[in-house]
């Protein structure tokens, strides 16, 4: 059986170990803090700060995993390219990884060299050129620390005045040691989508149906699967997605995130692995959830083809204070609606907006993807995060 060493610890890989133990695999759970949602059941558990290279590698030589599989983007991934070297397989690949744990990488890659239409961007360094920045792109437009995931640290600017605030802002949502920012032009999109993306060890690439979700504060509130969008749209996000991940090569599950505005389909950024979005597969909406397709990609195991089963939806559960050990209130009115499940990943502790849970609701074929949207909405504003 294989060993799998598992960086990130969170709710999507508690459910991707979820995924690896219902098949016989051993998951190495490795995360910044104790008993994080995937150290709870996984067959060994480390606690190291992963953007350490000297931690990372002796972890990774303490084990000798078969597969080294990401699951955050603060880790110091430059160390991956020689695990690569010493015969390690790092999911999907060290490049991958490498590359989009910082926007500046992966943004350059899409619209410099695969040519894929991006919201226009220049990058900053200081309140001065940040200055110059939003000037050149023009207002409103949209800061983002080089790295860090959720919206953290992100922020539109709208007049001039919000200059130095956003660039604050970014600072202190930025994780790792690089003081940069993009700046993007905000896209005036019609709806958003991710593709979740399957590439395989055979070769053959296969698509999800596409999930639409809706975001707040750059963190996703609610998704759900299908997206409804013209076939033109979704051919168009299946060809980026496919040369974006093809350049970046290996195998997996990736979260690929378009805009669809009126003038066409903008590539955003995407996740070598599963995606917060994707949750919505939890729901039975396809035959295969992401974390499992992500699993047999990762072990090369033939997926023949992605079936959508029914239709369903998933909102956010979220804290609103700093607890430990929080408890919920409010789940027997979700277990008590039909069509409808639930997660809550046991986060030892919670933050405000810190993501706790998932209500899901799904219903057949041909239901109303709004009112399954509108229902999973309204059970997860009734689950209360409860701190002691
Ligand atoms: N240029 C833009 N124009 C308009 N909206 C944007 C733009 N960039 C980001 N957004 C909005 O903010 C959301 C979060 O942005 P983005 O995906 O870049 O952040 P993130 O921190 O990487 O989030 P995650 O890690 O959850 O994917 C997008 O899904 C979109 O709703
Ligand atoms: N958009 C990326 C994403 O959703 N990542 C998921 O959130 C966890 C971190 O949550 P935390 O900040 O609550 O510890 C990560 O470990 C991953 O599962
Ligand atoms: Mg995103």
């Amino acid at each position: 059986m294989a060993k799998i060493l598992l960086l990130g610890s969170g709710e999507l890989g508690k459910e991707f170990t979820i995924a690896a133990k219902r098949i016989g695999q051993t998951v190495i759970a490795v995360d910044s803090y104790e008993n994080a949602p995937a150290a709870q059941i996984a067959d060994m558990t480390e606690v190291i700060n992963m953007l350490d290279g000297h931690a990372l590698d002796a972890i990774v030589e303490k084990y000798k995993p078969d597969y080294i599989v990401p699951e955050i983007e603060a880790i110091r991934t430059e160390r991956f390219y020689e695990y690569e070297k010493q015969g390690y397989t790092v999911i999907p690949s060290a490049k991958a990884a490498n590359f989009t744990m910082n926007r500046k990488a992966i943004r350059d890659l899409a619209a410099k060299e695969l040519g894929l239409k991006t919201a226009e961007y220049r990058y900053a360094t200081s309140v001065e050129s940040l200055k110059k920045a939003v000037l050149e792109i023009g207002i409103p437009c949209v800061i983002k620390p080089l790295m860090s995931s959720s919206g953290k640290g992100q922020s539109i600017i709208k007049t001039e005045a919000d200059v130095k605030n956003a660039w604050n802002y970014s600072q202190a949502g930025s994780r790792g040691d690089v003081a940069e920012v993009i700046v993007e032009a905000f896209i005036n999109f019609n709806y958003e989508i991710t593709l979740l993306t399957v590439t395989q060890q055979n070769g053959k690439t296969l698509f999800c149906p596409p999930i639409g979700h809706r975001q707040e504060r750059g963190d996703y509130m609610e998704s759900w699967q299908p997206a409804t969008m013209e076939n033109s749209a979704l051919n168009e996000a299946q060809q980026m997605a496919e040369k974006v991940t093809t350049a970046l090569s290996g195998c997996g599950i990736w979260g690929v995130e378009f805009f669809v505005a009126d003038d066409g389909v903008y590539f955003s950024e995407l996740s070598p692995r599963p995606h917060d979005t994707g949750m919505v597969t939890l729901a039975k909406t396809q035959n295969f959830n992401e974390f499992e397709l992500h699993l047999r990609a990762v072990l090369g195991l033939p997926i023949t083809e992605i079936t959508q089963e029914r239709i369903g939806a998933s909102a956010v559960i979220l804290a609103s204070e700093n607890s430990q050990n929080p408890t919920f209130e409010g789940l027997e009115t979700v277990a008590a609606s039909p069509k409808t499940d639930f997660r809550i990943f046991g986060k030892p502790t919670s933050r405000p907006y810190r993501r706790m849970g998932v209500v899901l609701t799904y219903d057949a074929l041909n239901g109303n993807i709004s009112e399954v949207t509108e229902k999973a909405k309204k059970l997860a504003s009734e689950v209360k995060v409860i701190s002691k």
